[in-house]
């Protein structure tokens, strides 16, 4: 089977890379040059982890391309993916530019029949306008050619990207043709121990599904910090308290884990996005509002910690960020929260010393030089007034707490993910915050 996957971001090359693995022949097709370029010399333009060699393996057995032409490539494949970005417009909505760019490509180039799948997220009724565009280029051409469009959401989380597309909880595809429900059926067949996993709606409700899956692990994310704030007023422990409820299983144990906020290309985006849906709806999503500013101002609450410690005089201070992408595994800056810190500290007048495994050269082109770049997380902690703790990477879970005592100008600690333990670091000598 040939297939195509235009946009060659994360979900677009683990996704390509996945199919290839599978022993699928893939085209990714992208816009951006220098992206293309860098593939076809087997460099890889995001951290993955495991993606590289995959990558690597599948180009050699001859299953995976890469080019920015999707004109030609469009008469050798069954399926065409879309998984262009589909970043935030001024008003919180979905910006369809790109999905609908695929669409007027597709339409204006297809010769025979070809299913067009989109798996960006994007909102319901979106796949209407996907089938408009590609007839309006039809029309144009004065030519009959038979296609269907589909619905087929992604849920890979970045830094699992592999593991979660190669043993999806589910994959659901919105179909309204047979003839794409068997096409999308056998393409998916590899993935599935059994046929139970896969999902098959109306275009729609998989449109929904993927900002209601999103929304509901955004708002118990929000919830638990939420509960860790009141958790601090009230002498409780969230730690405890996450435990204590994760285990019943009507709740379960995941993404319950507060923190300094959540970010990424997802939560932050496809909440506001649903809140922008409902209101054009005529309806008010009073729930998503609020874990909307629950997270704002979540990302700012170790710099209110923070200021309150010093008695708002932190001019002059140095602080060690540990931690820049916004989450582990990853070299995604997208709505990080250590984004809002170096904002926070920088205009505060700190001097911010920032380490982070994989996301340095990222923070580099976003945030420039008014940060200093450390080698390592102690030469970040080096001279420090203080040790902030943003993204939970492995290689901060344990460090030499005496060396750090020696090398900080202060034994100070604020953990915004909660990793440390409060007592170890009391008999270590630190002053601790954390959430909750
Ligand atoms: N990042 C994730 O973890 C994740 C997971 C599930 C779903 N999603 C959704 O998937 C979509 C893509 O997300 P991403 O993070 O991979 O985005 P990304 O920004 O990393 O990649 C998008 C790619 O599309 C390319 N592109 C744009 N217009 C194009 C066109 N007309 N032709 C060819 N290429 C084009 C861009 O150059 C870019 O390389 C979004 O809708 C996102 O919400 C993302
Ligand atoms: O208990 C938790 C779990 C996560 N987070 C934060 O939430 C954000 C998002 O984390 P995660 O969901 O692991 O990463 P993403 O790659 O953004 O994945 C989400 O967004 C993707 C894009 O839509 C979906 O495909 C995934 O299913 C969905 O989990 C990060 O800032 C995390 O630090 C918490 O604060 N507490």
């Amino acid at each position: 089977m040939n297939i195509a996957i235009v946009g060659t971001g994360y979900v677009g090359l683990v996704s390509g890379t996945c199919f290839a693995e599978m022993g699928i022949d893939v085209t990714c097709v992208d816009i951006d040059q220098h992206k293309i370029n860098r593939l076809l010399q087997g460099e890889i333009p995001i951290y993955e982890p495991g993606l590289e060699d995959m990558v690597k393996r599948n180009v050699k057995a001859g299953r995976l391309h890469f080019t920015t032409d999707l004109t030609t490539c469009l008469n050798n494949v069954e399926v065409v993916f879309s998984a262009v970005g589909t970043p935030p417009d001024e008003d919180g909505s979905a910006d369809l530019k790109y999905v609908l760019a695929v669409a007027k490509t597709f339409g204006q180039n297809i010769k025979k029949y070809t299913i067009l799948v989109t798996k960006s997220t994007v909102p319901v009724g979106t796949a209407k306008k996907v089938k408009a565009t590609i007839q309006e280029e039809l029309i144009r051409r004065g030519e009959e050619v038979d296609f269907d469009v589909a619905s087929n959401p992604e849920f890979l989380k970045e830094g699992a990207a592999i593991k979660d597309f190669m043993t999806p909880d589910r994959v659901v595809v919105g179909t309204e043709s047979e003839r794409a429900r068997k096409i999308m059926s056998r393409l998916y067949k590899p993935f599935m121990l059994s046929g139970e996993r896969m999902i098959f709606t109306d275009i729609p409700s998989a449109e929904m599904i993927k900002y209601a899956a999103n929304s509901m692990l955004a708002t118990r994310i929000s919830f638990m910090n939420d509960i860790a704030n009141l958790c601090e007023s009230v002498g409780a422990d969230v730690n405890m308290v996450r435990k204590g409820i994760g285990s019943d299983t009507r709740i379960g144990k995941k993404f319950l884990y507060a923190g300094c906020g959540y970010g990424g290309s997802c939560f932050p985006k496809d909440v506001k996005a649903l809140i922008k849906t409902a209101e054009q709806n005529g309806y008010e999503m009073k729930v998503l509002k609020a874990v909307d500013e629950v997270n704002e101002k979540q990302k700012q609450i170790l710099f209110e910690k923070l200021q309150k410690h010093y008695h708002g005089e932190l001019k002059g201070r140095t602080v060690a960020l540990w931690g820049l992408a916004f989450k582990p595994e990853t070299d995604d800056m997208r709505e990080a929260p250590a984004v809002v810190m170096i904002d926070k500290l920088a205009a505060a007048g700190c001097t911010v010393k920032v380490y982070d495994p994989i996301a340095m050269d990222e923070c580099r082109r976003r945030i420039g030089d008014k940060i200093i770049y450390c080698k390592d997380m102690y030469d970040a902690a080096m001279d420090a007034d203080v040790l902030m703790l943003v993204t939970e990477w492995k290689e901060f879970r344990v460090p030499d707490w005496r060396t750090l005592r020696k090398i900080m100008k202060q034994p100070l600690i604020f953990d915004g993910r909660n990793i440390y333990d409060r007592e170890e670091l009391w008999v270590n000598g630190f002053g601790y915050y954390c959430i909750g």
